[in-house]
């Protein structure tokens, strides 16, 4: 019996991330938490004939706090694209205000109700939230480093899109030849292109302003989308796809049991040093920094192991760079994150 709980279902994100969750054979119930709209949502996808069942938990009022139990209750997975988009001129940075305490109070119900569940954190600034879930989770007693997972899936589905566009190839199989390390937002966003892979001899052929072109690309996708909705919000369908495709991972690893080697491993913002030798690596090559996207390796909806970006020779002197400036930038959101939960009561 797997659950499913999606906070902010009925939202930009919400909404088709929900579809695709419901389609998914895994899912047995699909629970859809929003404060406004979660039952229409929850009617709606109900009448699809797939085997996950369906509810809808909105609360009645500020005060309601059954409607965030019930969704919660005896859930494995939690998804929380909950909180507000940007607009035009604005940076992700710009949300702290608002979705900091979003954030903070979901997590301290998940904590409260179902603390086993694997958590996936997709609202905005993610360099800084899901350092507010840690805490809070600390708070709790009951933080498992394992199975917190900061959603920068779609700077990975971006670089395969582009780069593939690039190197003319189709961007399926890019997958696990260039992976995305680091934060999600602006220059903390470091694309690594796998040299040693089958791609090489083709993206050798970029030209220094191509690549330069490409990193900036994956670094700003973001920026493109919310220009292009011109004040109507940013990435919905396609991060609906990106949060689904990690979502989708994290559930084969609970229906698989064990450690599935042919799957290519999805990269995640996690906590370092709560994860076997995530430590050696933020003290080794990351200045320490706690928090960083590393590619995971899954099983049975936690992080087994996850696989050293400096182990491999394939990063680049120039990739080196690109982490420096990025480590700068995760420090700060790391430590608002963290600084915020400390003045909370939870
Ligand atoms: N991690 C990533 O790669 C990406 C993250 N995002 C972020 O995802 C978040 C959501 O984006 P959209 O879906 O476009 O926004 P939206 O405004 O369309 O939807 C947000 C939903 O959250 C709900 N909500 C607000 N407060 C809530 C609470 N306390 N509990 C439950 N639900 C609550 C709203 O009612 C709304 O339905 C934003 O912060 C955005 O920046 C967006 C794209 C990519
Ligand atoms: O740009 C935004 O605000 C939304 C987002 O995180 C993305 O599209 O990568």
């Amino acid at each position: 019996m797997v659950k499913v709980t999606v906070c902010g279902a009925a939202g930009g994100i919400g909404q088709p991330l929900s579809l695709l969750l419901k389609l998914n054979q895994n899912v047995d119930e699909l629970a859809l938490f929003d404060i406004v709209n979660a039952n229409g949502v929850a009617a709606d996808l109900s009448h699809i004939c797939s085997p996950a069942k369906v509810t809808g938990h909105q609360p009645a009022n500020k005060e309601d706090k059954l409607a965030i139990t019930s969704a919660l209750t005896n859930s494995d997975l939690v998804i929380i694209p909950a909180g507000v988009p940007r607009k035009p001129g604005m940076t992700r940075a710009d949300l702290f205000n608002i979705n900091a305490s979003i954030i903070r109070d979901l997590i301290a119900n998940v904590g409260k109700t179902c603390p086993n569940a694997a958590i996936l954190i997709i609202s905005n600034p993610v360099n800084a939230t899901v350092p507010i879930a840690a805490e809070v989770l600390k708070k709790l007693g009951v933080f498992n480093p394992k199975k917190l997972f900061g959603v920068t899936t779609l700077d990975s589905v971006r670089a395969e899109t582009f780069l593939g566009e690039l190197i003319n190839e189709p961007p399926k199989s890019l997958k696990g030849k260039i992976s995305v390390i680091g934060g999600h937002s602006g220059d903390t966003i470091v694309p690594l292109i796998n040299v040693n892979s089958t791609i090489s001899a083709k993206s050798s052929k970029i030209t220094p302003a191509q690549y330069k072109e490409f990193v900036h690309r994956v670094q700003f996708g973001g920026d493109e989308v919310v220009k292009a909705k011109n004040g109507a919000g940013s990435a919905t369908l396609s991060m609906a796809y990106a949060g689904y495709r990690f979502a989708e991972s994290v559930l084969d690893s609970v229906a698989g049991g064990q450690t599935n080697t042919s799957v290519v491993p999805e990269t995640s913002y996690v906590y370092l040093p709560g994860l076997p030798n995530g430590e050696e690596l933020s003290k080794k090559s990351l200045n320490g920094a706690t928090y960083f996207s590393v590619p995971v390796i899954l099983e049975k909806g936690e992080i087994k192991s996850f696989i050293n970006p400096f182990d491999s020779l394939t990063i680049t002197e120039n990739e080196k760079q690109l982490v420096s400036v990025a480590l700068n930038g995760l420090d700060k959101s790391i430590a608002q994150g963290t600084n915020f939960v400390k003045g909370s009561k939870i």
